[in-house]
């Protein structure tokens, strides 16, 4: 019988499922054998069991700090934790099984047959995370600068395809310098079989990469392809050429930070989900995320218990009074979200990214939906090329993973101007038309003010797709808004009272007051059966939620093909 750890469970409320088996032994069993790590280096007669055992013990001991004690120290006053700490931060305790923790290279090259390293800089295997199985890699900064090899290219290609078999996310904790020099185009060629699986496994299982140190060069684009990047502020860079590189070859100066720090992915570039604090916040937002997450494509996420009233009560009564009466004063969309979901709780997406819209996961009677939101406190709620982006790759994640999407609009159109025309916005918005368009998930739509023109049809509007479309009586659902609408429509008359020189401002308010009243309105749109149902603000939470019940065993097809062609 083998002595093993008891497993013990995060409690989250999530249902279970059996874990794996840990084989680990703890401390105290090492010290029962009588092998701790004094004893190591010692020989052992092999022609015993007793000896084979202690040889084996001694070996998977030498393992758990193949560059010894000294460079575990290195690694700790560079502010980080080892691949191993990580991983026991990251898993339920004592659930973390592991694969190839003997593996060495293969190389002779530079002299390196004298340094072979247990696990060859990486650590990987499975394990739980709130009882739910996952799969687990971990660049050992430690051992060659966790620098992707042959072997240990290998070691994640296996993990990838346990990922893959099983149904279960794959969270890759990256801490490397790349491709291992010495190892020339042996390890440059394992990136390709990484990308390959990358792209199999997306859409199937959840893939999320946490970046806790430098992740450069052809490292860089396995978490680009993965569905998340969470960053550890300070401590994490990510860049396809560094600062040297670029100095030589372009002459601009430029450090690791502005490069490719953590605030720079987080709010410029938009390639990371999350700025981390530190890696332990790194690590609860992972869990949380995961919580929400199904396992795979043909899995439901769990759901948890819940405490939601399907009839409108006083906390909803708020709602009513959010709307601004001036339609250019802001209002803060995330109220809407927090008062529609379980307990208030918004779990956002690249939250310093294109903040004009407002991405995440919520949970409605326990089970999780997706959230696309216009934000009038940023840009007025306007869609522009990052939002679009931002959007797209949302909404096609949720579709893949059967996670119905909320859609909450007030947007005044797209950002006008050279800027966004230049950079592609008909190409680059088009992501998030094409998005919505070949969506099959439950699709529910909440217009509580502003939806003008083309971007009203692309948030989720009934014509492209949408399921249950929703307006508040403040809704206004136009071509445009009415100072644009009044200046085209009457520009001969407001030209010719100029002449005769005429009050033109009193008569351009009275004909705005007109356009207001007549086309400014959900009306138009519920008469044509565009909006299912004009409720009031107060209504929005039962409604969903009726909504959502309807929707929950919905079925759609779609014509059979290889695949679509989205605008890239
Ligand atoms: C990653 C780093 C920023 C870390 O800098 P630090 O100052 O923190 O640490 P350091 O330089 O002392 O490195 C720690 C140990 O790791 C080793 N080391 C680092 N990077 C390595 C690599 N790619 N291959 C083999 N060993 C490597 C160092 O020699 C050192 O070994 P020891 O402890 O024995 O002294 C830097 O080492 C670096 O810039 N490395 C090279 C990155 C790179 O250019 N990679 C190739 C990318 S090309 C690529 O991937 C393909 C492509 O893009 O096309």
């Amino acid at each position: 019988m083998r002595d093993m750890h008891i497993v013990q469970e995060r409690s989250s409320g999530l249902s279970e499922q059996p874990s794996p088996q840990p084989l680990a032994p703890d401390n105290r069993v090492e010290q029962e054998r009588g092998i701790m790590s004094e004893n190591l280096q010692q020989e052992f007669d092999l022609s015993t069991t007793a000896g084979k055992l202690a040889d084996f013990y001694a070996r998977r001991e030498r393992s758990f700090a193949p560059s010894g004690e000294a460079a575990i120290e290195k690694q700790h006053a560079r502010g980080k934790n080892t691949a191993r700490e990580r991983i026991d931060m990251l898993l339920d305790e004592g659930s973390f099984v592991e694969f190839d923790a003997l593996a060495r290279h293969r190389t002779t090259a530079f002299g390196m047959e004298a340094k072979k390293p247990l696990g060859d800089g990486l650590v990987s295997g499975y394990g739980t995370v709130d009882g739910r199985l996952v799969a687990v890699y971990s660049q050992d900064f430690t051992v060659y600068g966790g620098s992707l090899s042959q072997v240990n290219g290998e070691k994640i290609v296996k993990v990838q395809k346990f990922a893959l078999k099983n149904g279960c996310p794959v969270i890759g904790i990256n801490d490397g310098g790349g491709a291992r020099i010495q190892e020339g185009v042996a390890s440059l060629a394992m990136f390709a079989d990484i990308f390959r699986m990358n792209v199999r496994a997306s859409g199937v299982v959840p893939q999320i990469s946490v970046i806790m140190g430098p992740c450069a060069g052809g490292a860089a684009y396995s978490p680009a392809l993965t569905d998340y990047i969470i960053m550890v502020d300070k401590t994490s860079h990510m860049f396809i050429t560094g600062p040297d590189v670029i100095k030589t070859v372009t002459g601009e100066d430029v450090d690791m930070e502005t490069l490719g720090g953590a605030r720079q992915h987080n709010s410029v570039t938009g390639t990371s989900t999350y700025l981390a604090e530190d890696e332990e916040d790194a690590f609860d937002f992972v869990r949380e995320l995961l919580e929400f997450l199904p396992s795979n494509n043909l899995a439901e996420s769990l759901p948890l218990e819940h405490d939601q009233e399907a009839q409108v009560c006083v906390d909803d009564l708020d709602l009513d009074t959010l709307i601004p009466d001036s339609a250019n004063q802001p209002y803060d969309m995330r109220a809407v979200i927090e008062s529609v979901v379980d307990d208030g709780h918004f779990l956002e997406m690249q939250a310093l990214y294109a903040p004009n819209v407002m991405i995440g996961y919520a949970r409605v009677e326990g089970r999780t939906v997706g959230i696309v939101a216009n934000q009038p406190m940023q840009f007025a709620g306007c869609l522009d090329i990052s939002a679009s982006e931002k959007a797209a790759r949302f909404v096609r994640h949720c579709d893949a993973f059967n996670i119905p999407i909320l859609t909450f609009v007030d947007v005044p159109g797209f950002l006008p101007g050279t800027d966004q025309e230049f950079n592609g916005i008909i190409r680059r918005g088009a992501k998030l038309l094409y998005a919505y368009a070949e969506a099959t998930v439950p699709l529910v739509t909440v217009i509580t003010r502003k939806a003008y023109g083309g971007a009203y049809i692309v948030m989720g509007s009934k014509k492209l797709g949408a399921d249950i479309n929703l307006a508040w009586p403040t809704a206004q659902i136009g071509v445009m808004g009415a100072q644009g609408a009044v200046n085209i429509l009457y520009r001969r008359e407001l030209a010719a009272l100029a002449a005769e020189g005429g009050d033109v401002e009193a008569r351009r308010a009275e004909l705005i007051t007109k356009y207001e009243e007549e086309l400014l309105n959900p009306y138009q749109a519920a008469e044509l059966g565009y909006i299912d149902e004009v409720i009031a603000p107060s209504e929005t939470r039962v409604r969903i939620i009726s909504s959502l019940r309807a929707l929950h065993d919905k079925r759609a097809s779609t014509p059979a093909k290889k695949h679509g062609n989205i605008p890239l």
